[in-house]
């Protein structure tokens, strides 16, 4: 590794970011389930049951909730990876705490856009601003390892 000389309050910030954007996509779990048994929607024939209704694949208050979890698995998980490994490249430390202040941000307003239907392209920009921020975090890593290809 080009450095390992992690500042504490760098690894304390990636942590802190970590766990905020990882609360919130759990948070979509809850919020799933919140709406299938606020519409009494079930995947699951033994869930349905439990109303007497039949299974539904297809309720769009659901689904919405599903897909934005989805996005977050897509996205805040290559953010706590990436951001590991970018931690060991030795990044200034203003910069990589903004790195992980923007993603942060960039996937509560994901969120925000998404659930509350806002037009296009509001959630088309918070996605991107969260994907540059790994892609740049990608960017260094590759460039400051390259030497080991
Ligand atoms: N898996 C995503 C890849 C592209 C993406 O993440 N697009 C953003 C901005 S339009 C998004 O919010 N997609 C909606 C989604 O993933 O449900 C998709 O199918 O749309």
């Amino acid at each position: 590794m080009v450095s390992i000389n992690i500042p504490d309050s760098l690894l304390g910030s990636f942590a802190f970011y970590s766990a905020v954007v990882l609360s919130k996509t759990m948070a979509m779990s809850l919020l799933t389930a919140f709406k299938r048994i606020k519409n009494s929607i079930y995947a699951n024939p033994e869930d349905a049951a439990t109303v007497r209704k039949p299974v539904v694949f297809n309720n769009e208050t659901v689904e919405r909730v599903r897909r934005n979890h989805l996005n977050d698995l897509e996205n805040v998980l290559p953010f706590v990876l990436l951001g590991g490994l970018y931690l060991l490249t030795g990044p200034a430390a203003g910069t990589a705490l903004w790195h992980f202040r923007i993603f942060a941000a960039s996937r509560i307003a994901h969120t925000i856009s998404y659930q509350l239907a806002l037009p296009q392209p509001s959630r088309a920009l918070t996605f991107f601003v969260g994907l540059s921020v790994n892609a740049s975090m990608a960017y260094r890593i590759l460039s400051s390892l390259s030497q080991f290809a």
